[in-house]
């Protein structure tokens, strides 16, 4: 469905570098990306500010030309096939909309179909689907500019879904919404994946998002690739240390067991990080050998744990 190989993509800037000179100097933002994501996939997109992510996805979507390489999506090249890809992908920004600000969504929506020229019988079908699925009906009067973020995210979600894409692309789609409108959102294009057999790139910074959503993760950093594989194993590979909590029947001092080291205490709560190769069992039981526990726990790390480490720099292979 996408097909990314050895893409460039760079942008020239000027810089002042005197009273009146300027020097030109090229800001590589995407360096030789080479990925494939096949049909049906639902693939989290990840990475720090400035990793390269909105421009891969503006060259996926035709928006820009990359400088090298070769991208094809739904087999054909984006930036010169931009209106033929259009009725195939559909796209949603979370940072701006789509729709027709003054308009009521549902007027927005029949623009859109008069765009992507689909059939008014076909339309009214999908539009009735979406509305239901995504519980538009009581605001389709609306005008946008009166919505809610999470009102106005879920018409944008149907306006980049009216024409049945195959693929669907998505740019931080939860960011600013409420818990409840994050979870109606998440439900959503798990559906759509799952039912409707939709290919969905998704990039978001909520790791939330990513748990809940993704099998397949790709992490970019300074244009590259840094991983690409299953949730779980960037959980292994980033090998972020487990968290022990160790509750002292008093507070006291306590030696950190071999291998693992002290990150915080309060009163008689101690948390100790446990690397990867270190055994928590063995820690468990030096612990509980030199002092009176209460309690203790040990705690996997969390996916914000392990992207945390892995922007850090510490790079991870696949
Ligand atoms: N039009 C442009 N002109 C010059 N530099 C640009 C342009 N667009 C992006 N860049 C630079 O390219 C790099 C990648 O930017 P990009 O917006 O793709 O990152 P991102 O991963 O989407 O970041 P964020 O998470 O902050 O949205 C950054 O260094 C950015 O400053």
């Amino acid at each position: 469905m996408i097909r990314l190989s050895g893409v460039t993509k760079t942008f020239p800037v000027h810089r002042k570098s005197g009273l009146i000179r300027r020097t030109r100097s090229l800001v590589t933002a995407v360096d030789g990306m080479t990925f494939e994501v096949e049909r049906g996939e639902f693939v989290g997109y990840l990475g720090p500010n400035g990793a390269g992510k909105s421009t891969t996805i503006k060259m996926l979507t035709g928006i820009l030309t990359a400088s090298g390489g070769e991208i094809r999506v739904a087999g054909l090249d984006p930036s010169r096939r931009r209106k033929e890809l259009a009725r195939r992908i559909g796209v949603v920004f979370g940072q701006r909309t789509t729709l027709w600000w003054d308009l009521p969504l549902g007027d927005s929506f029949a623009l859109i179909r008069h765009l992507y020229k689909v059939d008014q019988k076909r339309f009214a079908g999908r539009l009735d689907e979406l509305t239901e699925l995504l519980e538009l009906a009581p605001f389709l009067q609306t005008p946008v500019r009166q919505l809610s973020l999470g009102q106005r995210m879920r018409g944008d979600l149907t306006a980049a879904l009216l024409h049945s894409p195959e693929l669907l692309v998505l740019d931080e789609p939860t960011i600013g919404l409420d818990v409840v409108s994050k979870a109606a959102v998440r439900e959503f294009l798990a559906r759509i994946n799952a039912e409707e057999g939709t290919t969905i790139l998704l990039t978001t910074h909520d790791l939330g998002d990513i748990e809940r959503l993704c099998r397949r993760v790709m992490v970019i950093d300074h244009g590259r690739l840094t991983f690409d594989g299953a949730l779980e194993e960037l959980r292994a590979t980033a090998s972020a240390d487990r968290i022990l909590i160790v509750d002292l029947a008093s507070p006291g001092p306590l030696a950190p067991p071999t291998g693992t080291r002290l990150i915080r205490r309060e009163g008689p709560r101690v948390w100790l990080a446990v690397p990867a190769d270190v055994s928590a069992a063995s820690a468990v039981a030096e612990v509980a050998g030199a002092h009176d526990v209460r309690d203790i726990a040990l705690r996997e790390p969390d996916i914000e744990d392990v992207v945390t480490r892995l922007y850090q720099g510490s790079p991870v292979q696949a």
